[in-house]
């Protein structure tokens, strides 16, 4: 398990982790989601020793990092696969930590089959693709056979079959009762291969549940409405309770209504329309939206069209 409270990292004036807290359980796969720059990685290091925080604390299985008997049996984490020897090949890599570890010399080949570099093992790391040093890294997490497993972006700048075969590893970890936290700055990334999401920007927590709880938030329905009596609409549609705003002189989007709503508000109203659609917010806009990394817009999708045109006239 992981745990986090408080957690607060300033560098000079930059806040780059701010009063964060969560905790990590096992036999879940958990993504740690934010934007480039939101502190994820460092979070991550705070988790694992590597560096101080200005406030707070984390926690491996109940322990801070530096009080742990045999933290790489504890704790296992990619970070960074490009920290490696470039002369060495990936088994001798392998050897040395294991060596430098007490960890028993077998487990170099264990989990050289586990992360699938067969072959390319005897090959000096340098020859190695993005996708075979992030095995090697993710191999070098395993070593240990740790029950805490932290992973940082370890699907960047992998192709499809590289990000099937993590998503596969990662649910196996979890199977097995492992506590697995995996960082993304891809909503589209993790949503397929997370239960839970923790969701952070600029160093704050935005949501911690699960990834289905989150898709449903995200993913609101606003209805776009365009009346030659917008003003009349607009009065009636919020004495139902319903959030209007006004785009254009005649268009509104409404939230938390459906188009048949309110078209029978304004049928009611004997108002004229001219337009009526749901607009299906995109997830990864919602998203960044949510993480306070604005862009511009350029995400809406419509998926129900005029679906009613009732109270047009
Ligand atoms: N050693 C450091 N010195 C100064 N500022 C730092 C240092 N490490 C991180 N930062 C700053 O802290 C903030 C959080 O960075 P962090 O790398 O943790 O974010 P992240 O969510 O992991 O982003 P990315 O996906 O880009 O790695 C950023 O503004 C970054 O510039």
């Amino acid at each position: 398990m992981i745990e986090v409270r408080g957690l607060t990292k300033r560098y000079g004036d930059v806040l780059a982790v701010d009063d964060l807290s969560f905790v990590v359980e096992p036999g879940k796969v958990t993504g740690f989601l934010g934007p480039n720059g939101a502190g994820k990685s460092t979070t991550m290091r705070m988790v694992l020793g590597l560096d101080r925080p200005t406030a707070g604390r984390a926690l491996v299985n109940g322990r801070a990092f530096a009080t742990l008997g045999e933290p790489l049996r504890e704790v296992g984490a990619l970070l960074d696969p490009g920290a490696v020897h470039p002369g060495r090949t990936g088994r001798s890599h392998l050897r040395v930590a294991a060596r430098a570890n007490g960890i028993p010399e077998r487990r170099v080949a264990e989990v050289i089959e586990q992360v699938g570099l067969g072959g390319a093992a005897r090959r000096r790391i340098k020859g190695y693709s993005l996708g075979m040093r992030q095995r090697l890294g993710i191999a070098a997490a395993l070593l240990a056979d740790p029950r805490v497993l932290l992973f940082d972006e370890p699907m960047n700048g992998l192709d499809l079959d590289g990000i099937r075969w993590i998503r596969g590893l990662l649910r196996e970890l979890a199977d097995q009762q492992r506590t697995v936290l995996v960082s993304s700055h891809l909503l589209s990334e993790m949503q397929q291969t997370a239960d839970r999401l923790i969701v952070i920007g600029r160093g704050r927590l935005i949501a911690d549940t699960t990834t289905e709880d989150i898709l449903r938030g995200l993913g609101h329905v606003e209805v776009r409405v365009r009346s030659t009596q917008a003003d009349a609409l607009l009065a009636r549609l919020r004495e139902r309770g319903l959030t209007v705003r006004r785009v254009e002189a005649d268009e509104l989007l409404v939230e938390g209504g459906t188009a048949v709503q309110v078209g029978e508000v304004a049928n009611s109203g004997h108002i004229p329309l001219h337009h009526l659609s749901e607009v299906q917010q995109s997830l990864e806009q919602a998203y960044l939206e949510l993480t306070g990394n604005h862009v511009e817009y350029h995400g809406r999708q419509r998926t129900a069209a005029r679906v009613s045109t009732e109270g047009e006239r």
